[in-house]
């Protein structure tokens, strides 16, 4: 996993008091870094548009035309007057070097969006409004210089932000990358060293981007086993059994020795699946919230104080009820609806969705303060997961997941790690990395996914 930082002023500062570091030097690292991906990866274009603000973001935009002009037709852009120190300085050079200057943007076959990184400190007026429009609605490849231009420090995007295919963003991930409104604009995200190596750079952090390798698969070690070695997962159906079903057929095929689905009607469930009334003797793990609908309190209230391992979902997030179990070491996997209905139960905050997208990172961070045990799985274009002070990101999830069922799924390969016996966090993390990438492998398109295509997928990770 790599670490993400709400701020990186303080690192760049780092680099100057403690490792005797130039602002100049960090930035000819900072535009070398891009001048390198051109050179590797787009020798084959030809022109480049690159727009500069007039900080120092649109400082390193400037370096950049110095570093590829003899190289490509750069046409650099300078839509403020350069007003910091180092844009002043990277000015006089382009100007000693005679780099053509344009009045009027046109199409090139790279555009490098340079206007703001993490200055960005008012909403953009009209004409940045209009500047990132036009750029947007050319066919070029498009670079973000740091970060794409109007999306601010908290990720959140006021009317518009450039819409890149890559964002080389300087010396560390930085949290405004992966909010949810972000994920539209940033395209893919690289990091690059502004002079140190990267773990020299950092400092701790309780942020993390999640990487394929931090899915651990429930591979079996011993030889000597048998389906009880891995666990009886509880599966509690409600009003929508469908639901349930779907959790329970997730949570077997990945890996729980036994799973049965818990409903006082009679289900037409597949050979594999077992059917109970109620929680049974040797349960190793409770999935319960998907699909419940009305139900009877007291009876949901003794399954929820079993002292086992649980999954709570869904239904479950409008009930008072649940606050009762928050100092349990649970995993809640609310929707941002459903989180603002917890946040508002839990009497944290009673917000819009609206405000809670904008500040999920945030919200997290209360709920988990109040609640430290607790692991909570916040659904999103960029999932987070966290328990305590920390906060992990999975940025796979994609358009292909936004279904129903999607969620039972999820639900079920949790509880299915869980009733194997792996540690709330750790299967939150891991079955959400399985689900994302699981998705992902779904090759047909990118709108026909169903559950079971989801469970296949899994099932070959
Ligand atoms: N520090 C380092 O060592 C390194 C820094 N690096 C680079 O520096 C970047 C940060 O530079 P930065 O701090 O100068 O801020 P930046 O993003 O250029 O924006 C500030 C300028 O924009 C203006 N402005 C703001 N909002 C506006 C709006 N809505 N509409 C209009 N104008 C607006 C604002 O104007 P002002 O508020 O002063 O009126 C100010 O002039 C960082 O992202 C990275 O790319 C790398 O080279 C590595 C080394
Ligand atoms: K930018």
């Amino acid at each position: 996993m790599q670490k993400i930082f709400d701020e990186v002023t303080s690192l760049d500062k780092r680099c100057y008091e403690e490792f005797f570091l130039t602002e100049d030097i960090l930035m000819e690292h900072a535009s070398n870094s891009i001048a390198l991906y051109i050179n590797q990866n787009l020798f084959d274009k030809k022109s480049i548009l690159i727009v500069c603000g007039s900080g120092n973001n649109g400082a390193d935009g400037i370096a950049l035309a110095r570093l590829l002009s003899s190289k490509f037709e750069v046409n650099l852009y300078l839509a403020n007057e350069p007003k910091s120190y180092m844009a002043q300085q990277q000015f006089k050079r382009v100007k000693a070097l005679n780099i053509k200057i344009i009045d009027e943007i046109f199409e090139a076959d790279i555009i490098v969006d340079c206007l703001f990184g993490t200055g960005l400190n008012k909403p953009l007026d009209e004409k940045f409004i209009n500047l990132i429009n036009t750029l947007n609605s050319y066919n070029s490849f498009k670079i973000a210089c740091d970060i794409p231009s109007g999306i601010n420090s908290l990720g959140q995007v006021n009317t518009i932000a450039f819409e890149s295919d890559i964002t080389i963003t300087m010396g560390a991930l930085k949290t405004s990358l992966f909010s949810d409104v972000s994920k539209d604009y940033v395209g893919e995200i690289i990091v690059v060293n502004l002079g140190v190596q990267r773990d020299i750079y950092e400092i701790e952090a309780n942020k993390f981007l999640l990487d394929e390798s931090d899915m651990k698969l429930p591979f079996r070690n011993k030889k000597n086993s048998h389906k009880g070695s891995y666990g009886h997962l509880n599966v509690v159906a409600g009003c929508k059994k469908g639901a349930g079903i779907i959790a329970a057929k997730a949570a077997f095929g990945f890996g729980t020795g036994l799973v049965s689905v818990v409903c006082h009607e009679n289900l037409d469930l597949p050979y594999h699946i077992m059917q109970t009334h109620f929680i049974s003797e040797n349960c190793s793990a409770i999935a319960i919230g998907m699909g419940l609908g009305k139900y009877e309190t007291d009876e949901i209230r003794k399954i929820l104080n079993k002292p086992i391992p649980k999954i709570i979902d869904a239904d479950l997030f409008h009930d008072k009820l649940i606050c009762e179990v928050l100092d349990q070491e649970i995993v809640l996997t609310p929707h941002p609806k459903e989180f603002i209905s917890l946040l508002k139960l839990c009497e944290i905050a009673d917000v819009s969705i609206e405000e809670l997208q904008n500040n999920r990172f945030l919200y997290v961070e209360k709920f988990c303060k109040k609640y430290p045990n607790v692991v909570v799985v916040l659904k999103g274009a960029n999932v987070i997961i966290a328990q305590n002070e920390k906060q992990y990101v999975n940025s796979f999830g994609s358009a292909v997941l936004s279904k129903g069922g999607s969620g039972d799924v999820l639900s079920g390969l949790i509880g299915s790690l869980l009733a194997q016996g792996y540690k709330p966090l750790e299967s939150a993390i891991t079955a959400s990395l399985a689900h994302t990438l699981g998705a992902k492998n779904y090759k047909k398109n990118n709108y026909s996914l169903i559950p079971s295509d989801l469970v296949e997928e899994i099932r070959k990770l």
